[in-house]
């Protein structure tokens, strides 16, 4: 390994990582945009602050200005074939995914650094429009952080699980091109 690139990019990728390419074609992803698009998304909140991704939830509902979980509007069919496609990739059945979050991100929308809320288990993601680069950082015993990034390619699928999902925290940084993505969601054994 060249000096030039340091441990931080040796690392190769956390354990709990799968990934599909192309889980759907263009035309699907036109239509699933669409929908997103008119699913009537709001800015993200988290107590005070308002981020500029747009979202909306389905099935269930983790409501971060008051920590709230709660049942809410049903997965709706447009989303049922991605969601059996999603399952497949996770080994897992189509209902056991009951969370549907869709984001929209545009040109400088991004999420921090965080780990999924304990509520979740499994989270499977499928990527539409701009490819992105979901980053994971884990810190260490002596302060410094593990680094990983994953690439994610447009129409692609990823899963998170097991020390990726629980051990390991993720982000994405601000694009220039606009990109949704459409993440399924399992419940911890805890919430069944
Ligand atoms: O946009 C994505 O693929 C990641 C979304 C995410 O990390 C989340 O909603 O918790
Ligand atoms: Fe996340």
């Amino acid at each position: 390994m060249s000096a030039l690139f340091p441990a931080l990019f040796e690392e190769s990728l956390p354990r709990g990582i799968e990934q599909a390419k192309n889980i759907l074609g263009p035309r699907e992803e036109a239509d699933l945009i669409r929908f997103v698009d008119a699913a009537g998304l709001a800015p993200f909140r988290f107590r005070q602050w308002q981020g500029r991704r747009l979202t909306r939830s389905f099935g269930w509902r983790y409501d971060f200005t008051d920590s709230s979980f709660a049942e809410t509007e049903a997965i709706p069919d447009w989303l049922l074939p991605l969601r059996a496609r999603a399952a497949a990739l996770a080994g897992l059945e189509a209902d056991a995914l009951v969370q549907a979050l869709a984001i929209r991100y545009d040109p400088g929308a991004r999420i921090g650094w965080h780990r999924d809320r304990p509520v979740f288990e499994n989270v499977v993601g499928v990527s539409l429009g701009a490819p992105a680069v979901l980053r994971l950082r884990r810190r260490r015993a002596d302060g410094k952080f593990d680094r990983a990034e994953l690439p994610l390619a447009q129409r692609g699928a990823y899963h998170l699980c097991g020390e990726a999902r629980h051990l390991w925290e993720h982000s994405i940084a601000p694009m220039d091109a606009p990109r949704w993505s459409i993440t399924f969601r399992s419940l911890a054994e805890q919430r069944r």
